[in-house]
C-alpha cells in the first residue's frame, strides 16, 4: 500500500507541526511507502488532491490512499479534491481518504471512533485492509446553482457566528490563550443574536416554519464545535442527515439546553427540532453566518437542497 498524505502543519495551533517529525519517524522505523506534502494555504488540499489523483492515474498506481492529516477543515478540503476530480474522470476508480486527527477540533474523528492519539490513528491506518463506505454530506444552493459537501456539519446561525467571531479575536492565534477565543465568542453571540426566519422541508413532507431561528445545523456525524454531541445518534455510514433546529431560547432554557446536552437528552426539549432525512430542504431569510465543517461561510441568505452521496474511506 501507498500512501499520500496532505499535510497542514497549521492545525491544532501549532500541534501538527509538533507533532510531525514524529509522524514520519513512527512511518520509517515501520518501512512505510508514504509522499507527503503540504499545504501552503488555506484551500491548497483541494488542489493537492486534485494533483495526486492525477498522477495516480497517469502512473496507473493501484492500492493507493490517501490521508488528510491536520483538523476537519484539510479533511473537508481533501474530500472536495477528490470529488471535484472525479466528477471530471468518472470512469476512475476512486481513491479511498484516511483521516489523521491532528488538528483542534477533531469532530470526524470522534465521529467515526478514529483514535484522537495519532499514533493509534496511524496504526489504525496501516492495519487497515478495505475501504469503508461513507455517507458524506451533500448541499446544492438551489439560487446559485453551485454545491459543496461537508464530513461533519452545515450550520447557519449560532455556531456559524461563534466561528466567525472567534476566527476574528485577537487570542485566537495564541497558543495558551487561543480557546478563550471561542468562550469570548459564545457569550457574545448569546448576547447579541437575533432569532432569524427559517423554512425546513422534510422529505415527502410539508414545509416546517421557525420564525426565531437560533441554531440550524444539518449534521452527518454525532458531534459539532469540537466534541459537543449534538445529535448521539447521527451515524455517517446510513444514508441519513440529521437537522437541530433550536428555537431562540431564553436564558433558562439555555441553561437547560446546555445542561441536557450532557445528558444526551436535549433533543427532548420543546424548543428543539430534531429531523432524521435522506433529503431536507432549507430556506433561510436575511443575512446570517454559516459554517460548513467549521470553515466560514460568510454572511448570506440560503436556499438548500440537502442529501448524501457515498465515498471511499480507509478508516
Ligand atoms: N499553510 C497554511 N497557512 C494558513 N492556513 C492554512 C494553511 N494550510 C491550511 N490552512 C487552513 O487552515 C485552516 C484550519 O485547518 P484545519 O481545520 O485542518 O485545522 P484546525 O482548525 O486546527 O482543526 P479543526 O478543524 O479540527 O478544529 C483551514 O481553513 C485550512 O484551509
Amino acid at each position: 500500500m501507498k500512501y499520500f498524505i496532505i499535510t497542514n502543519l497549521f492545525a491544532g495551533g501549532g500541534n501538527a507541526k509538533k507533532v510531525w517529525p514524529d509522524i514520519k519517524k513512527y512511518l520509517a522505523a515501520k518501512n512505510v511507502a508514504y509522499k507527503a506534502v503540504y499545504t501552503e494555504y488555506a484551500d491548497h488540499a483541494v488542489e493537492l488532491t486534485k494533483q495526486i489523483l492525477g498522477k495516480i492515474a497517469a502512473t496507473k498506481q493501484k492500492d493507493v490512499v490517501i490521508i488528510a492529516a491536520g483538523g476537519d477543515g484539510t479533511l473537508h478540503e481533501t474530500l472536495l479534491g477528490c470529488k471535484r476530480y472525479y466528477e471530471a474522470h468518472p470512469t476512475e476508480k476512486q481513491v479511498p481518504i484516511s483521516f489523521l486527527p491532528i488538528g483542534s477540533g477533531n469532530d470526524f474523528a470522534r465521529g467515526l471512533k478514529i483514535p484522537l492519539k495519532w499514533e493509534k490513528a496511524l496504526s489504525n491506518i496501516l492495519h487497515s485492509d478495505s475501504p469503508t463506505t461513507i455517507n458524506v454530506g451533500h448541499y446544492t444552493d438551489l439560487d446559485n446553482h453551485t454545491d459543496g459537501f461537508f464530513t461533519n456539519n452545515f450550520g447557519i446561525g449560532f455556531d456559524a457566528s461563534v466561528v466567525h467571531l472567534a476566527n476574528r479575536s485577537s487570542l485566537k492565534s495564541n497558543h495558551f490563550f487561543g480557546k478563550f477565543s471561542y468562550i469570548a465568542a459564545i457569550l457574545n453571540v448569546i448576547i447579541n443574536f437575533k432569532g432569524f426566519y427559517a423554512e425546513i422541508i422534510p422529505e415527502n413532507e410539508s414545509k416546517h416554519i421557525f420564525q426565531h431561528t437560533f441554531l440550524l445545523t444539518t449534521t452527518d456525524i454525532p458531534y459539532f464545535g469540537g466534541g459537543i454531541n449534538i445529535v448521539p445518534t447521527a451515524s455517517a455510514l446510513d444514508d441519513h442527515l440529521d437537522m437541530v433546529v433550536v428555537e431562540k431560547p431564553s436564558l433558562w432554557q439555555l441553561i437547560l439546553f446546555i445542561s441536557m446536552i450532557f445528558l444526551k437528552r436535549h433533543l427532548q426539549l420543546k424548543f428543539i427540532h430534531h429531523y432524521h432525512e435522506k433529503q431536507l430542504f432549507i430556506k433561510t431569510n436575511g443575512n446570517r453566518y454559516g459554517q460548513i465543517d467549521g470553515e466560514e461561510l460568510g454572511e448570506r441568505t440560503y436556499n438548500l437542497k440537502l442529501e448524501t452521496v457515498k465515498y471511499p474511506f480507509w478508516i
